[in-house]
């Protein structure tokens, strides 16, 4: 895309929406210009983030036992139908393809909006016995979500196309309980490799996944105080095994039906990284999944021009061999234009190489999240930038803590949680009782978005709808 066209300005940050949708363009991550609503384009840098960013949900999945396979996209319709539950959470939002060519289908053959009745079924052969256990099988695919509600790039798709979703089978209840704890720890690990910290919750009952029964839920909080679901975990229990036959044969030869789990995560683990970290003039990205980790501008002047981009070179080359992505800017854009360029693309790290830095044998490294400018010496330049990583990649992750636990307040009434949640999100005491719950939504007009996995069960409040003492308190907040 010409450098022209991007002449616009990128809004402020706190113009949240609009800062959002204008980054995605400006750094090149997306082209929402697809004409089909819900769908859009990757651009190669938002690609490379992509591909970057699901390494590392890879990297914690394959080294916690889990294997990566592949299902295909379509699914019958008797499949489709079989779990009630199920079907009635999707029915509104699967696509169906009902032609081959010019002829109808005599099974119209659903578009995966989760993939549960595509696995299932082969499931069911593949699982014999007690010693198959525990199956942890996961798979990085599109799905497709007829959404009524506003579609929103990264954010709320119709193609949502990074879709890990992980499905486990397990001998009995508690062992599938286990795995949900694991999963939420194994998510927990990738936000943070992301620098995005989570609340953890368990979602009211009549806000879990269709067919299951519980789903705890990982949330994070947008620079608008709305908070966006980027990932949940489902406790299946042996639902889906009884309408699909999923059975074993235990230790005591008995057949006996499994329990299961699923997890997933989309794209939202980006748009969550990228509103989080972001400021006014452009992304901000945690190194491991910058595309360019860093960017070397050489500062050319008539006399030493050759010197200078020489070590700019070996530079490059260095750190290149040392694992690092790294380009050297030496068009002829102003110093200017190249620092806005690459700081809107979220660059780490910037490393100035002048006539004078080389008389010193040094770089000056300018930090993207900081902004803070300090010599590295040359002889050191592989040592230095990997630290300069880790200190922007905890920085990060602390200042979006403390920006979390700034954004959440503990409400007495139920007056005090309406505001409260327009700027971030409020906790209020609960009995539990479904009709309590419901009743605080409509006086709220939000929802509960559910009970902290980790609560401190310290002291009796009163339910703010029926008065009965309770120990437990909810998260309530506006959502995505
Ligand atoms: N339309 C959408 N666009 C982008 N991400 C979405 C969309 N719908 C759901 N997601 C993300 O996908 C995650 C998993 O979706 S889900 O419905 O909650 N769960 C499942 O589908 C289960 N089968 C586990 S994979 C959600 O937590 C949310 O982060
Ligand atoms: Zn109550």
């Amino acid at each position: 895309m010409a450098e022209s066209e991007k002449e616009a300005a990128l809004p402020p940050k706190e113009e949240f929406s609009e800062w959002y949708n204008e980054l995605l363009w400006m750094a090149e991550i997306m082209d929402v210009r697809y004409p089909v609503k819900g769908l859009y384009v990757w651009y190669p840098f938002g690609f490379a983030i992509r591909r970057n960013t699901y390494n590392i949900i890879r990297e914690i999945l394959d080294n916690s036992g889990h294997q990566e396979a592949l299902f295909p996209l379509l699914i019958p319709e008797n499949e489709f139908m079989k779990e009630a539950e199920h079907i009635k959470g999707f029915e509104d939002e699967v696509y169906w393809v009902t032609h081959g060519g010019r002829d109808p289908l005599d099974i119209p053959l659903a578009l995966r909006p989760t993939s549960e009745t595509a696995i299932y079924p082969m499931y069911k052969m593949w699982v014999r016995s007690h010693a198959d256990f525990p199956v942890k099988i996961y798979q990085i695919v599109n799905t497709f979500r007829y959404e009524t509600k506003h579609t929103r790039p990264l954010i709320r798709l119709r193609e949502i196309t990074s879709f890990k979703e992980a499905h486990t089978v397990h001998a009995t209840w508690e062992d599938a309980e286990a795995q949900v704890k694991e999963a939420i720890g194994l998510y927990t690990e990738i936000y943070r490799r992301l620098g995005v910290p989570v609340l953890r919750s368990r979602r009211p009952d009549w806000d879990k996944f269709p067919g299951a029964d519980y789903t705890d839920a990982l949330d994070a909080v947008m620079p608008d105080g709305k908070t966006l679901q980027i990932g949940t975990v489902h406790h299946l229990g042996d639902n889906f095994a009884k309408t699909f036959d999923i059975k074993y044969e235990a230790p005591d030869g008995e057949q006996r039906y499994a329990y299961q789990t699923c997890y997933g995560i989309s794209e939202r683990s980006i748009a969550a990284t990228i509103s989080i970290h972001g400021d006014d003039k452009g992304l901000v990205l945690p190194p491991e999944i910058a595309p360019v980790q860093v960017v070397i501008i050489p500062i050319i002047f008539k006399k030493g021009a050759e010197e200078v981009l020489a070590a700019c070179k070996d530079v490059k080359e260095r750190l290149t061999k040392a694992g690092v992505r790294v380009e050297i800017d030496a068009s002829d854009l102003r110093p200017g234009a190249k620092y806005y360029k690459w700081e809107m693309k979220g660059v780490p790290l910037r490393l100035e190489i002048g006539p004078r830095d080389l008389q010193n044998n040094v770089a000056v490294a300018v930090r993207r999240d900081s902004g803070e400018k300090e010599q590295i010496p040359l002889s050191e330049i592989e040592a230095g930038v990997s630290s300069k990583f880790e200190a922007i990649h905890e920085s990060l992750y602390q200042k979006a803590k403390v920006e979390l636990e700034n954004r959440i307040f503990d409400c007495a009434e139920l007056e005090e949680v309406k505001e409260k949640i327009q700027i971030g999100v409020a906790t209020i005491p609960w009995c539990g009782k479904r009709e309590c719950g419901l009743a605080m939504e409509d006086v709220i007009g939000a929802g509960i978005l559910g009970i902290p996995l980790e609560q401190k069960r310290d002291k009796k409040e009163k339910c703010p709808i029926c008065g009965e003492e309770t120990e437990t308190r909810v998260y309530v907040a506006r959502t995505y």
